[in-house]
């Protein structure tokens, strides 16, 4: 008899495998923490430079540490020149998911201090991470646009720098700020899909770029953050099939009645509202005021109810709106496509990837296992202690 836990066809839901003291979610309350914080408060009262070095280093910065930690992140904006001359080669139609991906071992192989696995050659491994993946995103969705990238502008902050190199234009303090806020909402998420990604990846003892990557290739899934450029393409599929608002409510109860998922909605750990969907929401009714977008905001909230009611007429306890619903229409209305969503997620995320990269590599060892290695149930073929008889090719016919 095997001595291990059955926890096969479970997703690994509620089974702890390893501590963090990076964030904390309570899934019946709607709690969310970074660090001790709740995500409500930093969301109206931090930056998305200062949760990123609380999320990094365990403590809110003091001014002088803020100030050397962002201008640690200006001064790495800029990207490899071979980095971009590379992409010019790049298939214009690659996902920029995938181009997001495939640069993490470039940026690896231009980083002097790769192989250097102390903690501190860790966190400006981090800092690079950060301060580059924005220009990656907004450089190639320039050059597949046939423009050329934009170098950084060091008086904007890391969020409206990244619109400005991206559009070319100075974007608005405001809806920078809400970009900025949205960046923090969607910086951690404790062992979410792509963070055991990279966690998993570093306890091999990987590098920090090789965790990172895992991260985003588990992110465009969309199950996981590849949602929020799904729920988009739902909007504009419903806008396709119905000819009056009224029509929502049934398009919803086709979908679900033949069992598909709605995008957006739903959580592996939230049994409640999710905290961050509930800022996201009102963030995205007010720009949709000031955008003109109201009908977008209005059949949002129309789809989030419908299924919430049609979740109650099948005696389901609940569903309700996770972070990508909202996220996707509110980028939207800040000019970012909608190849380009996933993508804004890890941009944000990226942080707590690295944070977890660091905890994993650095937390003592009782906190965590030395290296992930569950195991599975053999189901296949097993035709005893000699195995099968191998017959050749000839003799398979
Ligand atoms: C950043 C993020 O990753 S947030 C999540 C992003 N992903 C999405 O929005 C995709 C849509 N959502 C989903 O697929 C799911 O809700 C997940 C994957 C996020 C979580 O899934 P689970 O942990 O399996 O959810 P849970 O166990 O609570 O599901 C309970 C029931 O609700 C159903 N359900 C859950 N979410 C949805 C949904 N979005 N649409 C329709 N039904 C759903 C499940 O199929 C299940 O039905 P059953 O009891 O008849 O089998
Ligand atoms: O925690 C999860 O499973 C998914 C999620 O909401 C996130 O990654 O932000």
């Amino acid at each position: 008899m095997k001595n291990t836990v059955r926890i096969k066809n479970m997703g690994l839901r509620g089974v702890p495998v390893a501590d963090t003291k990076i964030s904390f979610i309570d899934g019946l309350k709607g709690i969310l923490i970074y660090r001790g914080y709740r995500i409500e408060e930093l969301a109206e009262k931090s930056s998305f430079v200062e949760t990123a070095y609380l999320l990094l280093n365990g403590t809110l910065p003091r001014t002088k540490e803020l100030e050397q930690f962002n201008a640690e992140l200006v001064a790495s904006r800029k990207l490899p020149d071979f980095i971009l001359k590379s992409f010019r080669n790049w298939p214009k139609n690659a996902a920029p998911m995938d181009v997001l991906q495939a640069s993490l071992p470039l940026l690896a192989m231009a980083d002097p201090e790769l192989m250097d696995e102390t903690r501190d050659a860790n966190v400006r491994k981090a800092i690079r991470i950060i301060a580059r993946m924005p220009a990656i995103l907004a450089g190639w969705h320039r050059i597949r646009n046939g423009l050329d990238p934009l170098p950084p502008d060091h008086a904007l902050s890391h969020t409206a720098n990244f619109l400005w190199q991206l559009h070319g234009r100075k974007p608005d303090v405001h809806m920078a700020k809400d970009l900025d806020v949205c960046m923090i909402l969607h910086a951690e998420h404790t062992f979410n899909a792509s963070t055991f990604a990279c966690r998993e990846v570093v306890s091999t003892r990987a590098h920090m770029y090789a965790g990172v990557s895992a991260g985003i290739g588990a992110l465009s899934g969309s199950l996981h953050g590849g949602a929020n450029a799904k729920v988009m393409e739902m909007l504009f599929q419903i806008e396709k099939e119905i000819s009056s608002e009224d029509d929502i409510a049934k398009w919803v109860k086709q979908k679900m009645d033949r069992g598909e998922k709605m995008m957006g909605m739903g959580h592996a750990v939230y049994k409640t509202f999710d905290p961050r969907s509930i800022i996201l929401k009102e963030i995205c009714r007010r720009l949709a005021v000031e955008t003109g977008h109201m009908k977008w905001y209005r059949w949002l909230s129309r789809i989030e109810e419908e299924c919430h009611r049609e979740f109650e007429r099948k005696g389901k306890s609940w569903i309700k709106s996770n972070v990508d619903f909202y996220a996707g229409l509110l980028y939207a209305m800040m000019d970012i496509p909608v190849d380009l969503m996933t993508p804004m997620f890890a941009l944000s995320i990226v942080t707590g990837w690295c944070s977890h990269v660091i905890e994993e590599k650095f937390a003592e060892a009782q906190e965590k296992p030395v290296l992930y290695r569950p195991e599975a149930d053999y189901v296949g073929d097993y035709c005893g202690a000699m195995g099968c008889e191998y017959k050749s090719v000839d003799q398979r016919g």
